[in-house]
């Protein structure tokens, strides 16, 4: 039989704001376990919370970014489980009135644009983290609350992804969208972005939804990919032998490349969700909204279209120049001082990027500024150095951070221009090549090309191309 899979998504983001959602500590990852809490996130008998307004504006800017409908009128709820994690033994979270529902985002796959539904953005707080320690013989698990009451958003998809290629496009252009709008760091290894992905399988053409699992502990996009081509297979090989699927939680082992029970359904949490007493509805008017929407920055769709229809970029080139806002402004930057888009595509996309990779640094580190650049474009247009000196000119300016100018003064790489210097090149050029200069004569326009091509190796590509160029023909048509 074919199978068709069926997967849907819960993104949770981990939203970048100063402080924590329901209080005033800092909400920054990477401090000194339990230094960033206080008796509202640590869950004292007592305490109150109070709503941050910019968590609930990133999200409402995620919410706009996914073409979803926000609700104006949410509440909060408690979600309640017991696990050291959690000091309240609830979490704060939203169940039947989401802050937003029915968007959508659009992925591209081999067969063209396909949108995925999204079915609710909720608010919610993070829980704390448990730290394994081994001391002495004996194992400890030791709980951080620093990440306790950090604001995050559940963002969950529709059962409309078909394969792990698809979910990950998804995940990844949600991450792209996330750093678009400048709300989240969506580090994956930092736990600001995690993906619980749920799959099952069908009948291909069947239009009822088989019995699912739930992937946990993803810890990228690759893993994510991996864990679901797994799954399916596991799912296909359980019905193939008669079997039925248990619906269960499975964790994802990336050293084994399996998915192992967590839990089943019959443990499965009844989370009695109940609205939070302490906090009063959250009324998101209009105006705010749309104040919000104003504000929202290019997406990458947008900014992927301009590139192509504005600077005439091929398609592919757009989609790598806007692979990250960082990169799309170093490129339109350097656009600034040289406004030639092909070539500063393909500087950004060959030479920068090559060099940033092997220096495993990111664009906005980059040792030449977007100006820097287009002043050594500026030099191979003026003729003052060749394309091919260029590239190392600019392996010089990555490395040392100096500029085009100096480096090319310093290297004695500035382009000949004394007429004499190079009239004797010439000549001896013609004088080792009788057979080409015969061509030449012969009505081979192609000949010159060759000749010029010698010159200019003999000059180390120094000489000045359209001088080489007309001594080149005076010298052939003096003889
Ligand atoms: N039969 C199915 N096959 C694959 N995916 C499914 C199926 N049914 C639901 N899904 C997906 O599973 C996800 C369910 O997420 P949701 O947050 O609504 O519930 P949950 O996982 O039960 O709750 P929790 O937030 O506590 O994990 C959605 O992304 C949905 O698209
Ligand atoms: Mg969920
Ligand atoms: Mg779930």
């Amino acid at each position: 039989m074919n199978y068709e899979a069926v997967i849907g998504l819960e993104i949770h983001v981990e939203l970048k704001t100063e402080s924590k959602i329901f209080c005033g500590c800092r909400a920054a990852f990477g401090a000194e376990p339990n230094t960033h809490v206080c008796p509202v996130c640590l869950g004292l008998p007592g305490t109150l919370p109070v709503l941050n307004r910019r968590a609930v504006e990133y999200a409402i800017m995620a919410a706009l970014a996914l073409n979803c409908e926000i609700t104006p009128y949410c509440k909060f709820d408690r979600k309640n489980y017991f696990y050291p994690d959690l000091p309240k033994n609830y979490q704060i979270s939203q169940f039947d009135l989401p802050l937003a529902r029915n968007g959508y985002l659009e992925i591209d796959t081999p067969s063209g644009p396909k949108r995925v539904g999204i079915v609710r953005l909720h608010l919610e707080e993070d829980a704390g983290k448990l730290v394994h320690v081994q001391y002495g013989d004996s194992s400890y698990a030791l709980v951080d609350y620093n990440r306790a009451g950090v604001p995050l958003i559940e963002i969950v998809s529709a059962p409309d992804l078909r394969s792990p290629e698809e979910a990950r496009a998804y995940a990844e252009k949600l991450r792209q969208i996330m750093l678009y709008l400048g709300i989240s760091d969506c580090k994956m290894e930092e736990g600001s972005l995690r993906v619980d992905a749920n799959v099952s399988v069908r009948p291909a053409g069947s239009d009822i939804l088989g019995v699912k699992t739930e992937i946990k502990n993803v810890n990228s996009f690759r893993s994510l990919a991996r864990a679901l081509t797994y799954e399916i297979e596991r799912h296909i090989a359980c019905l193939e032998r008669g079997e039925e699927i248990v619906q269960e939680t499975r964790a994802w082992d990336e050293e084994r490349g399996i998915t192992f029970s967590m839990r089943s359904k019959e443990e499965a949490h009844d989370y009695r969700y109940f609205p939070e007493p302490d906090l009063p509805p959250l009324v998101i008017d209009a105006e705010w909204v749309e104040s919000l929407r104003k504000a929202l920055p290019e997406l990458p769709d947008a900014k992927r279209r301009r590139f192509i229809e504005e600077y005439g970029l091929p398609e592919n080139a757009a989609t790598v120049l806007t692979a990250t806002p960082e990169v799309a402004d170093y490129f339109e930057e350097t656009l600034k001082f040289y406004p030639q888009p092909r070539q500063v595509a393909n500087w950004v996309m060959g030479e920068l990027a090559r060099c940033l990779n092997a220096a495993g640094i990111p664009i906005t580190a980059s040792p030449v500024k977007p100006q820097a650049l287009a002043q050594l474009l500026k030099l191979i247009d003026a003729g003052t150095i060749s394309g091919k000196i260029a590239k190392d000119v600019f392996e010089e300016m990555f490395a040392t951070g100096k500029d085009a100018e100096s480096i090319v003064k310093e290297k004695g790489l500035t382009q000949i221009t004394d007429e004499e210097v190079i009239r004797q090149v010439v000549r001896e050029v013609i004088a080792a090549n009788p057979k080409v200069v015969a061509d030449y004569k012969g009505g081979k326009e192609k000949a010159l090309s060759f000749l010029v091509g010698q010159v200019m190796k003999a000059t180390r590509g120094r000489a000045n191309p359209g001088l080489v160029n007309q001594l080149l023909k005076e010298e052939l048509s003096r003889e």
